[in-house]
């Protein structure tokens, strides 16, 4: 069955969005977001497909060794417990470069980038694109914590302007899943952080667990989809959701997005908002919840 997102327009009026964020949010935490140019988004999706058409040797000459750079095929296992392999696809990860002096702590290093040589006007295009969705994101932020009864300027570029947050974009393999043989492009998963904005070449594969039934998400053409994170449905106390969703690759083709990741700054700690009612959860640092989930989903989860 297929589900129908709402779309939030980010032309409109700031009140306008927050009404149709706050109902997309109770409900199943997920919408899509209208005003991106399509030459920004596909520019990058195509300089993606460039990069994952690389040899192996060459990625795999990137490999990720704290956080950033090339995950191979099946080097995540998004839900261990359900599957019988690894996630059928392969990420390229980048974030901030963070500086010598920001006295962060160095959960994530620094990027690893093919040469211009390989891939003219790579880096630069896909920096600029990790700007654009920053930006965005931070600015939905504000408009979800608007949408919560906060002051608009809680949810700010303080609290986001940090290291963690990250462009993971994805190449599923022209494998076909098989939910009943625990086979996935990406297995069932909560997003970990604030919230999640994600461009996909339009290949039908992600599905969302509303109601204990798993539908189709269909975005239309032309925008992002944006999904809550486990760290704001902690700060909302549930109020809004961190609903799980997952890959199948029915079709078995190849598949491509683009996902950003929207963290607070590493040792921002994660507290009921005052407007959520009796808090549900203990505080919990960022970087501490997310070390503990690259723990729960990493190579060694793949073990098995
Ligand atoms: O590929 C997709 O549509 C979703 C990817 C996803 O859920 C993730 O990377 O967290
Ligand atoms: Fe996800």
């Amino acid at each position: 069955m297929e589900l129908e997102i709402p779309i939030v327009d980010l032309d409109q009026s700031f009140e306008e969005c927050a009404k149709v964020v706050k109902h997309a949010c109770e409900r199943h935490g997920f919408f899509a977001i209208k005003g991106i140019p399509e030459e920004i988004t596909s520019g990058a999706l195509d300089h993606m497909k460039r990069f994952f058409a690389l040899s192996e040797e060459e990625k795999r000459s990137l490999t990720v060794d704290d956080g950033h750079g090339y995950i191979p095929y099946g080097g995540q296992k998004l839900d261990p417990k359900h599957q019988t392999k690894g996630d059928t696809k392969e990420i390229f990860a980048v974030g901030p470069e963070k500086t010598a002096d920001s006295g962060e702590a160095l959960l994530f290093g620094s990027n690893k980038w093919p040469t211009d040589e390989q891939l003219p006007g790579f880096r630069k295009f896909i920096e600029e694109y990790c700007k654009l969705m920053h930006e965005t994101s931070v600015r939905l932020s504000e408009i979800i914590g608007y949408s919560l009864g906060m002051p608009t300027d809680y949810f700010n570029h303080k609290v986001f302007d940090g290291s963690l947050s990250c462009l993971r974009p994805i190449h599923y393999f022209p494998e076909k899943s098989d939910p009943e043989q625990g086979i996935f492009g990406a297995g069932a998963h909560s997003d970990w952080g604030m919230i999640t904005l994600l461009y996909t070449d339009g290949q039908p594969g992600l599905q969302i667990l509303v109601d204990g039934q798993w539908l189709d998400v269909k975005e239309p053409r032309g925008t992002l989809i944006c999904n809550i994170g486990d760290m704001l449905e902690r700060w909302s106390n549930n109020k809004y959701k961190s609903t799980r969703h997952r890959v199948a690759n029915m079709k078995g083709v190849d598949r491509f997005a683009i996902p950003y990741f929207l963290n607070p700054k590493p040792n921002w700690v994660i507290a009921t908002l005052p407007t959520c009612g009796t808090p549900k959860y203990r505080d919990i640092k960022c970087e501490d919840y997310i070390a503990s989930m690259i723990e729960a989903t990493g190579p060694d989860s793949i073990a098995s």
